[in-house]
């Protein structure tokens, strides 16, 4: 059974909630890391939050949602075995999972509307990594990670 962190900052934070609500209808088990209102707030603490929950391997994958999507997945990328990307369509969002393995999904508020963002989130729930060749390029990710840490 699939378990997902959520995360967002005040930007994201009425986007989280129609993302939330389709995880329930999907019957799919999800914890909110929050922010939890609209007051302003940082989004790298909310990356942070749900990159250690997904890289700890309590969580199966994450979601974080800010204005762009952008700040709030570099944040989550800082987290060693993270592999975060924004998705503005459902092709790039399937992809990610295919190709790259992606275990956190970032959603830009300001730029996806609620449909489409539940779209981009369908077509990566649905994608299954495909291994082969692309583990090649996955393990050469990680020896770069491995070889700038601590830094
Ligand atoms: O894109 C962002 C960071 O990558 C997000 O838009 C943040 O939500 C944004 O920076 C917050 O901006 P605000 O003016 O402080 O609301």
């Amino acid at each position: 059974m699939m378990k997902i962190a959520v995360g967002c900052d005040h930007v994201g934070y009425e986007l989280k909630g129609r993302i939330l609500q389709h995880l329930e209808e999907l019957g799919i088990a999800y914890h909110d890391f929050g922010t939890n209102s609209t007051e302003r707030t940082d989004y790298p603490i909310f990356g942070e939050k749900v990159a250690d929950a997904v890289a700890s391997g309590a969580y199966d994958r994450g979601i974080v949602i800010c204005g762009t999507g952008v700040g709030i997945s570099i944040a989550a990328n800082k987290v060693p075995g993270i592999r975060a990307v924004v998705c503005s369509e459902p092709y790039s969002a399937l992809l990610s999972r295919q190709h790259n393995n992606s275990n956190i999904l970032g959603l830009g508020a300001r730029v996806v509307g609620g449909d489409l963002a539940l779209m981009i989130l369908d077509a990566w729930l649905k994608g299954e990594y495909e291994g082969g060749r692309h583990q090649h390029r996955l393990d050469l990710i990680a020896e770069i990670e491995k070889k700038h840490s601590g830094k």
